[in-house]
């Protein structure tokens, strides 16, 4: 992504996704900074800038990642602009989808992908935000039970919260496109 899509993915991101108040984070802690972004990767441009960013910095990771996965439900749009943006791109990266519970009828599946992908091939997970980094752990943990090799982490927004250090204690890198820091301009 060259420098004048990232800053207007960074301005997006700051006119749409972050969002100032009194919130109550996934973790439990409360916040007076809000980086919802989903309302970017949900507008046609946010995703597809989004799907490139993500797309091209899948392309540095060793081993190379045959599919991209997140937990639902920030994760959805992220994985299929990526996959997208790959297939544009002439390369192949799957999309899947991790739900929050394994579904309770008809396939009873927990993860959501194509059936030609391999058992044991190289997945890079992704979430929308990192804070605490549970809701990405939970996504590795299943993705990992699968038999999915996952070794990096990717993410829109980088809270700087001790998510980075979590991932890292399981072996598992994380690559950030922004930090809040870098969103708040603090
Ligand atoms: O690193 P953590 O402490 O886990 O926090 C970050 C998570 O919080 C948000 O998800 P949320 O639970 O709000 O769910 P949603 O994606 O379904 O909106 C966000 O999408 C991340 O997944
Ligand atoms: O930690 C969270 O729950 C969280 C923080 C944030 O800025 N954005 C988000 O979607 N979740």
């Amino acid at each position: 992504m060259n420098d004048a899509s990232r800053a207007t993915l960074a301005r997006l991101l700051t006119t749409h996704s972050v969002r100032t108040g009194h919130f109550r984070l996934a973790s439990g802690q409360t916040s007076s900074v809000y980086v919802d972004v989903k309302a970017t990767s949900l507008t046609g441009e946010g995703g597809w800038l989004i799907g490139q960013a993500l797309f091209e910095a899948a392309l540095t990771l060793e081993p190379a990642p045959a599919a991209i996965g997140g937990l639902t439900l920030g994760a959805d749009p992220l994985v299929t602009a990526t996959s997208i943006a790959a297939y544009r791109a002439g390369h192949s990266l799957d999309a899947i989808i991790v739900r929050k519970a394994p579904k309770a009828h008809g396939t009873e599946r927990y993860l959501e992908h194509p059936p030609t992908l391999a058992a044991g091939s190289p997945v890079v997970a992704v979430d929308d935000v990192v804070t605490s980094g549970a809701s990405t752990l939970q996504a590795i943990e299943a993705l990992r039970a699968a038999g999915f090799k996952v070794d990096h982490a990717l993410t829109v927004v980088d809270r700087q919260a001790g998510g980075r250090e979590a991932l890292a204690d399981i072996g598992v890198t994380l690559h950030a496109l922004f930090t809040i820091d870098e969103l708040t301009g603090h």
